[in-house]
C-alpha cells in the first residue's frame, strides 16, 4: 500500500532548463521589469546622494568654506533625497510585487494546465503525493519568493551596485577595500549552491515520500485496518520522517556555515574603509569628508547584503521547487504547434498499440473507423481491452504507437488544448461532483451557458431534486456542501455533457451500479443524452450490441471481429458464442 524507494516519480527540470524557465518569468512581463529597473535605479541613485551630500559638508566645513545656512540647504537636500529614496523604493516595490503576483499566477494556471495534462499513465504510476506536494508545497515556495524575496533581491542588487560605484567615485582605494568581502561571500556561496540544490531536492522528496504514505493510508484505511496493515503502514511513515528528518539536517549544517561566513564578509570591508580611509586621511591623501562618506556608504551596504544573505537560502529553496514545479512539465503531453480544427467528426484509430507496464500490451495494433451518427458497440470479455481504447479514444492518454484522430486531429492534442470536451466525451460508472455551486458544475461544460439551458438541461435527465435544492443553481455541492447520491450525480454529469453537446459519446458501463430503479431512470437520462450522436458503448449486455449499427469483438487487445449483429451472428465466431451464451444466460 505504502511506496517505497522504487516508486517512480516525475522528473525534476534540470538547472539550465529551471534558468530558462525563469528567465522566460521576466521575458514575459517586460514593461514591468523596466519599470522595476528604472525606479529602482532612481531609489539608490537618491540613497547614494545623503552620504556624498554629508561627505561635502565635512569636508568643506573642515576647510572653513561653509556658512551655516549653506550647512542648513545641504542638510534639507538631505533630507529631501531620503524622503525620495523612500517613495521611489515603495513604488519600485509595488511595481515588483504586482510583477511577482502576475507571474505567480502564471505559474499556478500552468502547473494545474500541465498535472491535467499528465498521462494518466503517468498519473498512475507515480501516484498522488509528488504531484500533490509539488502544486502545493512547491507552489507555495516558489509564490513566497515570487512574492518577497524576488523584488527584495531585485532592488538589494541593484543597491549594491549603486553603492560600489558610488565609493570608488569617491576614492578608487576605498572602492578596493569595500570589495574585499565579495570573494568570500563568492567563494562561500558557491560552496553553499553546489550542495543546496541537491539537499532542499532531497528535502522536497522526503516531504513528498511522507505525503505519498499519509495519502495511501488515510484513502486506504479500510483496507489497513481489515489486513491488519497498521504496524507496516506505521513502520513505513517512521522510515520516511526519518528521512525528512535526515534532509532537513543537511540543509540546517550548510546553512550554519553560510549564515556566520557571510556575516563576517559584511563586516571586513567595514572595518577595512575606516583604517584605511583614516591613515590616508591622517597622510592628507582624503579629506574627512571622504572617509565618512566611504564609511557611511559602507553602513548603507549591509542592509542590500543582508536581505540577499537572507533570501539566497529561499531562492535556493525555491530554485528546488521551480525545478520540481518545471518538471511536471517534461511529461505532459502538450502539442508542440496550435491545434488546427478537426474537419470533420469521423473517428480514426490506426494501429493503436498500448500498455501500462513494459512488456505488457493491452492493445496490440488496433484499427477501427467511426463513422459520425454511428452506434458502435465493444464487446469482448473481462480484461480485452475495452476500456482502454475507451480512454485513448477520450483523449485520457496518447498511444505507445499509432494514432487516434478525429477529423484528422489527434485526440490527445485536442484533449491537452482543451478543446476535446465539446466533441468526445467519455462517460464511466465514476460522475465527479466539483465543489463548487451546481451552475459552476454546470458551467465548466458550457462557459455561457444560461440559467434557462442549465435548468432545461436538469430537466431533460430527470434531475427532479434540483428544484428541492436550498439554494437552486447557487446551492454549494461536494464537502461542505450538498452530498449528491450516485444517481443525481450522473443526472448531473450527464445534463452536463449535454450543455457541452459533444458529437461523441463514448459509455463505459455508465448505469452497471445502479439499483434497478435508478438504472432505469439513468437509461432514459442516457438515452436522452445520445440522440443524434455518435455513441461508442462499451458494453458488458449484449442487448446494447443486438441494438447497434457495429460491433466490434475484442479478444486480448485485438478488434477480432467487426459488423452488424446479424453479420457476426451469422459468421459463427466469437460473438455469436457472446451472443449465444448470453441468451442461455437470460
Ligand atoms: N491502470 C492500469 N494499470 C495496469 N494495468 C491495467 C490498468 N488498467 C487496466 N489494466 C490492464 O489492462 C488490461 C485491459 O484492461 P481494460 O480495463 O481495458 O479491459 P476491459 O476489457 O475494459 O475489461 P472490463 O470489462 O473488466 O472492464 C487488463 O489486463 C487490465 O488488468
Amino acid at each position: 500500500m505504502s511506496r517505497s524507494d522504487d516508486t517512480p516519480r516525475l522528473p525534476v527540470a534540470d538547472g539550465r532548463t529551471a534558468r530558462r524557465a525563469g528567465w522566460q518569468l521576466l521575458k514575459d512581463d517586460p514593461r514591468a521589469v523596466c519599470g522595476m529597473l528604472l525606479l529602482t535605479s532612481l531609489a539608490a541613485l537618491a540613497g547614494a546622494a545623503g552620504p556624498w551630500l554629508l561627505g561635502r559638508i565635512i569636508t568643506r566645513f573642515e576647510a572653513g568654506d561653509l556658512s551655516v545656512s549653506q550647512v542648513d540647504v545641504l542638510a534639507a537636500a538631505v533630507l529631501a533625497f531620503a524622503a525620495a529614496q523612500l517613495v521611489l523604493t515603495r513604488y519600485a516595490r509595488g511595481l515588483s510585487h504586482r510583477f511577482g503576483e502576475r507571474a505567480l499566477a502564471r505559474l499556478r494556471e500552468e502547473v494545474v494546465d500541465r498535472a491535467l495534462a499528465l498521462p494518466g499513465r503517468v498519473a498512475d504510476e507515480v501516484g498522488t503525493g509528488d504531484l500533490v506536494t509539488r502544486s502545493t508545497l512547491d507552489v507555495a515556495t516558489v509564490s513566497a519568493t515570487l512574492r518577497n524575496a524576488a523584488p527584495d533581491i531585485f532592488i538589494a542588487c541593484v543597491q549594491v551596485v549603486f553603492i560600489f560605484a558610488a565609493v570608488f567615485l569617491l576614492d578608487p582605494l576605498l572602492g578596493l577595500c569595500s570589495m574585499v568581502g565579495l570573494p568570500l561571500v563568492w567563494v562561500v556561496s558557491r560552496w553553499y549552491l553546489a550542495r543546496s540544490r541537491d539537499a532542499y531536492l532531497a528535502e522536497g522528496a522526503a516531504a513528498g515520500g511522507v505525503a505519498e504514505i499519509l495519502n495511501s493510508t488515510a484513502h486506504g484505511a479500510r483496507t489497513v485496518e481489515a489486513y491488519g496493515l497498521r504496524t507496516q503502514q506505521n513502520n513505513a511513515l517512521d522510515q520516511a520522517i526519518n528521512k525528512t528528518y535526515g534532509a532537513s539536517t543537511r540543509t540546517l549544517s550548510l546553512r550554519t556555515v553560510l549564515f556566520p561566513v557571510t556575516e563576517f564578509a559584511h563586516t571586513l570591508p567595514m572595518a577595512l574603509v575606516l583604517l584605511v580611509g583614516g591613515l590616508r586621511y591622517l597622510d592628507g591623501a582624503i579629506p574627512l569628508g571622504t572617509v565618512v562618506a566611504g564609511s557611511l556608504y559602507m553602513w548603507q551596504l549591509v542592509d542590500p547584503l543582508n536581505q540577499m544573505l537572507i533570501w539566497v537560502e529561499q531562492l535556493q529553496r525555491s530554485g528546488a521547487s521551480f525545478a520540481r514545479i518545471k518538471g511536471v512539465g517534461l511529461v505532459s503531453h502538450t502539442p508542440d504547434a496550435p491545434v488546427p480544427p478537426p474537419a470533420d467528426d469521423l473517428i480514426e484509430v490506426q494501429g493503436v498499440r498500448y500498455s501500462y507496464l513494459p512488456d505488457h500490451e493491452v492493445l496490440k495494433d488496433v484499427e477501427l473507423q467511426v463513422r459520425p451518427g454511428e452506434r458502435l458497440a465493444v464487446v469482448g470479455r473481462s480484461g480485452a481491452g475495452k476500456s482502454t481504447l475507451g480512454k485513448l479514444m477520450s483523449g485520457v492518454d496518447t498511444p505507445d504507437t499509432g494514432s487516434i484522430l478525429v477529423g484528422g486531429v489527434p485526440v490527445a492534442d485536442l484533449a491537452a488544448a482543451g478543446e476535446l470536451g465539446n466533441r468526445i466525451v467519455l462517460i464511466t460508472q465514476q460522475h465527479h461532483v466539483f465543489m463548487g455551486t451546481l451552475r459552476d458544475n454546470m458551467m465548466m461544460a458550457a462557459p455561457e451557458a444560461d440559467d434557462e439551458a442549465i435548468l432545461a438541461a436538469l430537466a431533460l435527465m430527470e434531475a427532479d431534486w434540483v428544484a428541492d435544492l436550498p439554494q437552486g443553481l447557487d446551492t454549494m455541492l461536494g464537502s461542505g456542501g450538498v452530498e449528491l447520491k450516485a444517481a443525481q450525480a450522473q443526472q448531473l454529469t450527464l445534463a452536463r455533457v449535454h450543455l457541452a453537446d459533444p458529437h461523441t459519446l463514448i459509455l463505459d458501463e455508465a448505469t452497471s451500479l445502479l439499483d434497478p430503479t435508478t438504472a432505469r431512470q439513468a437509461e432514459r437520462a442516457v438515452a436522452a443524452v445520445r440522440s443524434d450522436r455518435t455513441v461508442i458503448a462499451i458494453a458488458h449486455r449484449l442487448q446494447t450490441a443486438h441494438d447497434a449499427d457495429r460491433v466490434a469483438v475484442m479478444e486480448s487487445g485485438r478488434i477480432v471481429e467487426l459488423g452488424t449483429h446479424d453479420e457476426l451472428v451469422g459468421a459463427g465466431g466469437a460473438y455469436a458464442a457472446l451472443w449465444r451464451s448470453w441468451n442461455g444466460e437470460n
